[in-house]
């Protein structure tokens, strides 16, 4: 009973193949990696915070033809098993009740592994992952699945990591965001380093049925001129000095349905626009902050504490600004670049 909460959340995490994984998933590690996936498997990947919520949305909605009932169905978590999940053992040392300090017999409610509810889901199935290439249980590139990518610029996913971890109970507590930004460029968090994260997924898109998407892009397309107010001076972001009006109808940069139509595409599915025009609403930030399937209202504040931070926090590209120091910022970039080099990719930092 000695232990503090504080020490119970620093115990959380242990290594696999030098990766850092949440204790649950390392204790269950071979029935994870003896999963058996199916050749119609859809794997939606990302690295923590990527704005993996938003794509399980969109994916749903094209799966259910834009049926905003059927999503409602259950929690988005409930709806694609994520595959390496599993609750702590309840006796373990570190599940010590956050209310009173001292109990470690507090129990949580009763839930399914991810590979067990996904054992029991019927096809075809969409499920998800945080894990990098190199630890996916083999059957997924065995069975030649489908892989739904999303990767988001590294600033934003920092600053959006800190900011859970703070209000996940599960999660070690970050410190301050200085110590943070070590944490995190040392790759010292759940889930591993973000760059060999990204580089891992991306090195391989081209063997694989992978489909690989920027959170940005999907920000960026997310946001039509039609839905801006006709009055007023619009300061549209993205938008080119030239474009920027007062009260007129603009086109629009992009057609705000393509990264979406994209992903349909890839399902296989084939909607019309008046569906992906609702789909493209239905799955705002501001829609999908609002909605208790979406924005993790049911889960206990002893989990996710959301009068820390909000799960729906900002949604926003460029937030890192508000958070990176100048002298941060450029010790960010110098390791970036080395961390990053010879690889191809590229992100978009500010909308
Ligand atoms: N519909 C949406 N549009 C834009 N961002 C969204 C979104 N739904 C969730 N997000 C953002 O995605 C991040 C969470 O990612 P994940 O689902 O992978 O945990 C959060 O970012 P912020 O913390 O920057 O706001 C959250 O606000
Ligand atoms: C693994 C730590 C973790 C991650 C996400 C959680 O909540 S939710 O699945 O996003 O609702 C809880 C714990």
């Amino acid at each position: 009973m000695a232990l503090t909460t504080e020490l119970g959340r620093q115990l959380q995490l242990r290594e696999v193949e030098g990766l850092l994984l949440q204790a649950a998933t390392v204790d269950n590690w071979s029935e994870i990696q003896n999963f058996e996936a199916k050749p119609d498997d859809l794997l939606i990947c990302t690295y923590p915070k990527s704005g993996t919520t938003w794509i399980q949305e969109i994916v749903d909605m094209i799966e259910q033809n834009g049926d905003v009932e059927k999503c409602q169905r259950a929690i988005i978590q409930h709806r694609h098993p994520f595959i390496e999940w599993a609750r702590p053992s309840q006796t373990s040392a570190w599940n010590i009740c956050s209310p009173c300090n001292t109990c470690i017999t507090r129990t949580f409610p009763p839930d399914f592994k991810g590979v067990e509810k996904a054992n029991i889901m019927p096809s075809p199935r969409i499920l998800r992952t945080h894990l990098p290439t190199q630890l996916l249980p083999p059957s997924f590139w065995e069975n030649n699945c489908k892989f739904l990518y999303v990767a988001r610029n590294a600033k934003d996913c920092m600053v959006s990591y800190y900011h859970f971890q703070r209000m996940n109970q599960m999660l070690p507590d970050p410190g301050t965001w200085e110590e943070y930004f070590e944490t995190f460029i040392n790759g010292k968090v759940a889930w591993g380093s973000w760059y060999d994260h990204v580089k891992g997924w991306w090195e391989i898109k081209d063997r694989y049925q992978i489909l690989f998407l920027f959170y940005e892009d999907i920000k960026r397309v997310s946001k039509s001129p039609s839905e801006e107010p006709l009055s007023g001076l619009c300061f549209w972001e993205g938008y080119p000095e030239e474009f920027k009006c007062s009260n007129v109808m603009l086109p629009s940069p992009q057609d705000p349905k393509h990264e979406i139509q994209k992903v349909m595409q890839f399902m296989g599915k084939n909607l019309g626009e008046t569906v992906l025009h609702k789909i493209v609403q239905e799955t705002s930030f501001e829609k999908m902050k609002e909605n208790p399937m979406t924005n993790r209202s049911t889960v206990p504040k002893s989990i996710l504490d959301q009068s820390i931070s909000p799960f729906m926090r900002k949604g926003t590209v460029g937030d890192w600004k508000n958070h990176f120091t100048v002298a941060q910022n450029e010790r960010f970039d110098e390791i970036y670049r080395q961390k990053m080099e010879g690889t191809s990719i590229n992100f978009c930092m500010e909308l």
